[in-house]
């Protein structure tokens, strides 16, 4: 049994209205209703350290209850507001941080919380960020073993230093010669990460060839925190679980010429003991049917000539990238920083700004779209669009899209 809330947070608590939060104190709190269960989210920012914290009060059972928290939580908070969405998720915004890192989502009642709380029989809640616009969606690339995918990543990442990141996954096999922990994967051990896998922090993970691997959700957001586009490199049942989950990825199979050419080549690469190849050659052929099979791949390219595999790897990441970044709103340059958000009447929010003492003159209006949300917890929640508000005479705005 927990304890009580205190009476003042009890009569203070407000569901629908943003709480804004004192702007001396450097502790902050806000509650959140939504049902029987109110959300409080707290924290505490001091002399650099900060922690954020979530907790939940059972207004049935008056007692505190502490969910599992998933997803990638704000690495500062200095205070927030908050807004109940009817779609299960609270709004959190930031206060004081610049527009494209001031918009957070706690999702409590999502599909993906839903499905977390059965799993976990844990009460459960999700952080995942807001993302402006369209960012270029993550990349994920299968195919059999030996087919190639690792040599084509290398190329890319070569060629694109600083445009393409590479999500590090957990693996429960030994390292090769050469291998990095940390830099190929991170090697672990099978109890480790089946406590973590129990504790909801990997997006996917699949027994391959006879070890675990798997993506943890940190490992994804790390490369996209770089301002990077994220590739994976995982096998058909891994592209599998990514495909259900929230995470609004590009799917490609890396098929070889043939079945010999790529027996070929792993026993070429000389990584493996004899029977370690029989195993990967057993599955590549389940994986090649699998592979082909309706709607989990977008793109099928066989790599047969590795230089023009590449080309035509390139010019399709090229083209998707257009095709969803076209026209990207430029947050990145506007140097305002949110203090505080007012709810509007069809999802739209104004988020009041000031220049942070920077004398610069810049907007102080913009209205939140939220009304084409995608994607969301464990991954990023994208679709938001912000407009410029801006006062004309008589009681009447402009507003611009970014
Ligand atoms: N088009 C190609 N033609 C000939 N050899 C290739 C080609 N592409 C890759 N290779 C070679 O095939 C071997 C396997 O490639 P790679 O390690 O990239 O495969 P992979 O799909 O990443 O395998 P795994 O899934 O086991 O990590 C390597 O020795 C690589 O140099
Ligand atoms: N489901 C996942 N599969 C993964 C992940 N990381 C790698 N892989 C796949 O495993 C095989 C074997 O890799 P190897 O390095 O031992 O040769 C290969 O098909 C990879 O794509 C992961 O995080 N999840």
């Amino acid at each position: 049994m927990g304890e009580e809330a205190p009476e003042h947070l009890l009569n203070s608590l407000d569901g629908h209205l943003p709480v804004a939060c004192d702007s001396e104190s450097k502790d902050y709190q806000t509650s959140t209703i939504v049902d029987d269960k109110t959300y409080v989210v707290e924290g505490s920012e001091d002399g650099g350290k900060s922690w954020i914290n979530v907790k939940i009060f059972d207004n049935l059972t008056r007692s505190w209850l502490i969910p599992t928290v998933l997803g990638m939580k704000p690495v500062q908070l200095k205070g927030h507001s908050t807004l109940l969405l009817n779609n299960g998720r609270i709004l959190i915004v930031k206060k004081d941080y610049p527009l494209d890192d001031c918009i957070w989502f706690l999702e409590v009642d999502t599909p993906f919380v839903k499905e977390q709380k059965k799993l976990l029989g844990t009460e459960v809640v999700a952080w995942s960020k807001g993302v402006i616009g369209s960012a270029p969606k993550p990349i994920v690339i299968s195919g059999p073993s030996g087919v190639g995918k690792g040599t084509l990543i290398n190329k890319l990442m070569k060629e694109f230093p600083s445009k393409y990141g590479f999500s590090v996954s957990h693996t429960t096999r030994a390292p090769r010669e050469k291998e990095l922990d940390g830099v190929h994967y991170h090697f672990t051990e099978r109890s480790l990460m089946e406590k973590d896998i129990r504790d909801g922090k990997f997006l996917e993970f699949a027994s391959v060839h006879g070890n675990l691997y798997g993506t943890s959700i940190e490992a994804v957001e790390a490369v996209t925190d770089s301002g990077k586009r994220c590739i994976l490199d995982i096998d058909v049942q891994g592209a599998r679980s990514v495909r259900a989950s929230s995470l609004d990825a590009i799917f490609i199979f890396i098929c070889p010429p043939s079945f010999e050419e790529l027996e070929e080549r792993l026993r070429a690469r000389a990584t493996e003991t004899e029977e370690q190849v029989q195993k990967r050659l057993r599955n590549a052929r389940a994986e090649l049917d699998e592979g082909r099979s309706p709607g989990l791949f977008d793109h099928i390219l066989v790599n047969d000539d590795l230089e023009t595999c590449y080309e035509t790897l390139k010019k399709l990441l090229a083209s998707d990238e257009n095709a969803n970044t076209l026209n990207q709103p430029t947050t990145k340059n506007l140097k305002v920083h949110v203090s505080h958000m007012e709810s509007r009447a069809d999802q739209k929010i104004l988020l009041h700004c000031g220049t942070n003492g920077t004398g610069v003159k810049v907007p102080s209006l913009f209205m939140l779209d939220i009304s084409s949300l995608k994607g969301g917890a464990p991954g990023r929640t994208r679709g938001l669009n912000v407009y410029t508000v801006e006062s004309l005479r008589d009681g009447v705005n402009r507003i611009k899209q970014l």
